[in-house]
């Protein structure tokens, strides 16, 4: 008698920035034959779209009327993500720090969030139909696009392990002292967290992971686990 294959298991991975997210997610999808989402990227592209096309990103209504023009395309393959805005790879020009200074007044407007969710959303169906699953992360994946995920995952953080993880990885590029690090990483989560549509928020059904004290390999067995122990007690 053929066995059926394990139903496809829907992933949210939140939390706020520097936590290890997506270093976490795309570890998780490729050891598990998961596809992976980096909804941040997704976010990142729109802003940058918008700076590239001389929208004031400080008018919320110039952002709303321009929301639906790029065309923003994922790859989820969590050994290569990819992103591209009108057919163009952006995976460098969306990590500048003018990007990441400005994405959060460019996510918060209701219009871009319904789009990039709607996106969200498909990209997710399509993996649960043709694939054994996917592994989403971003801030607001349990609470608002993927609310029946099989599993929900939201890490945290102290914001010295943040800005000491993200000045490790800006060394030579935009590094900037510790302390200016810190600042920008919880004026960038209080701007996620306090905004009024899908703002950064933990589940009441995720998992809370904090990470402070655990190494990445540590964090990503955890996360190995949870999705192996919920995969067994679906089939
Ligand atoms: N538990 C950990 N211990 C030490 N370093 C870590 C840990 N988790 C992640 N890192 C490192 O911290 C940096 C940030 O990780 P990552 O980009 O995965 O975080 P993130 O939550 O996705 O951040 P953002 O939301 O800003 O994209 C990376 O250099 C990563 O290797
Ligand atoms: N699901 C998401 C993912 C990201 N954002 C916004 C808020 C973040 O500051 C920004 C960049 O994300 P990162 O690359 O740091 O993961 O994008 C969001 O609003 N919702």
């Amino acid at each position: 008698m053929e066995t059926a294959a394990p139903a496809a298991v829907i992933v949210a991975i939140d939390g706020p920035s520097g936590t290890g997210k997506s270093s976490t997610s795309k570890a998780v999808a490729a050891k598990l034959g998961l596809r992976y989402l980096d909804t941040g990227a997704q976010y990142r592209a729109i802003t940058w779209w918008m700076i590239t096309n001389g929208i004031d990103t400080d008018d919320p209504q110039a952002i709303a009327l321009a929301a639906g023009k790029p065309a923003i395309v994922s790859g989820t393959d969590p050994g290569a993500p990819t992103i591209t805005v009108d057919g163009l790879d952006a995976s460098g020009p969306i990590r500048t720090q003018e990007v990441t200074s400005k994405v959060s007044a460019v996510s918060a407007v209701p219009e871009v969030r319904a789009l990039i969710t709607d996106l969200q959303r498909s990209i997710a169906a399509e993996a649960a139909q043709d694939a054994e699953g996917i592994v989403v992360e971003g801030r607001d994946i349990g609470t608002t696009v993927l609310p029946d995920a099989d599993l929900k995952v939201f890490l945290t953080a102290s914001a010295e392990a943040r800005a000491a993880r993200r000045n490790g990885e800006l060394r030579g590029k935009e590094a900037t002292d510790l302390a200016a690090t810190k600042e920008a990483l919880v004026k960038r989560d209080a701007a996620d967290s306090g905004r009024k549509t899908s703002p950064l928020a933990k589940a009441a059904d995720a998992v809370e992971v904090d990470t402070t004290e655990l190494t990445l390999e540590q964090v990503i067995e955890c996360v190995v686990t949870l999705v192996e122990e919920k995969r067994t007690v679906r089939r």
